[in-house]
């Protein structure tokens, strides 16, 4: 079977050009077929700040409201897409950028309201790899942006490192299939406040561990839930490094590789 990496960058290094433009010269730098999927939250936070919008996260999800997903539409499907799709094409990769809406690629309902009402947070149902595979096929790089669509035709705000699982799943269908979380750390710490403290491998056991000390908290959470989970449904490899050693990661190892 044919090797896919699936790649999905953190907003912290979109918000920053100068490690933006490395990250992506050493995506397009990979070999073989691969797909990209962008966050892009803090640049959300700052532009629904500028229009007088609030945000509220809970549990690491953004309470997206009709304004907010406005906001999100624009800041996602928009700015920061297209902004690295160009750059993208500058580097000699021929991408092409998605939301899920874009050629049905990624269904998903709005999430249910129990204890809390996220709003227009979609939950995913389907994603076509079929369809994404032929985007492969004619040697165009798919970008996706993290923003669904349901089955009444609205617009829904999906975490982006669930969108990543998701379609690293779905492709597995087609590919063998590395999943690579890059974000503004060197992997996940055994001590937050230690960014040499990178733990080169990890188990659900020893996460759980960290989980109850708290040295694991925040968005690491819901990132490291995604990530066994992929790993549980057929992704052959996970690894969460920073940005700029995504290269390394995937060929030598670098960072955090999860086994279960
Ligand atoms: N043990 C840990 N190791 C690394 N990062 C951690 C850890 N615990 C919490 N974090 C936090 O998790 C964050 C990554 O999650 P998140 O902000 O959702 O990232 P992203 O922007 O990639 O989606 C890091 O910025 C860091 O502050
Ligand atoms: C529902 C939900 O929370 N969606 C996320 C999507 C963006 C994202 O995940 O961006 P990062 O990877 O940069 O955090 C949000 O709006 O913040």
């Amino acid at each position: 079977m044919e090797q896919l990496t699936v790649v999905k960058i953190g907003g912290n290094v979109i918000d920053d050009p100068a490690a933006l433009t490395r990250f992506l010269t050493a995506f397009a730098g990979l070999p073989g077929t691969k797909i990209l999927i962008h966050g892009g939250g803090k640049v959300a936070t700052q532009v629904a700040e500028k229009l007088g919008i609030q945000t509220t996260m809970v549990n690491g999800r953004r309470i997206t409201d009709q304004s907010m997903l406005n906001v999100v539409t624009m800041v996602y499907g928009g700015l920061v897409n297209k902004q690295i799709v160009a750059k993208l094409q500058t580097l000699d990769i021929n991408a092409i950028g998605l939301t899920g809406a874009d050629a049905g690629t990624v269904l998903a309902h709005k999430r249910p309201v129990k204890d809390v009402d996220y709003g227009m947070v979609g939950d995913i149902d389907e994603v076509d790899s079929g369809r994404i595979q032929a985007f492969l096929r004619e040697e165009l790089t798919p970008v996706f942006a993290p923003l669904t669509y349901s089955k009444t035709g609205d617009l829904l705000n999906t975490n982006a490192d669930t969108m990543a699982s998701a379609v690293a799943v779905d492709m597995v269908r087609h590919n063998e299939v590395t999943l690579v979380y890059c974000f503004e750390k060197k992997g996940v710490l055994s001590n937050p406040d230690d960014d040499n403290s990178v733990m080169p491998d990890l188990t659900p056991a020893v996460y759980d561990e960290h989980k109850a000390a708290g040295t694991i908290n925040k968005g690491m959470i819901p990132k490291l839930d995604n990530a066994f989970q992929a790993l549980r449904s057929g992704v052959s490899r996970v690894v969460i490094c920073h940005a700029d050693e995504l290269a390394t990661a995937v060929i030598h190892g670098a960072g955090t590789t999860l086994t279960l």
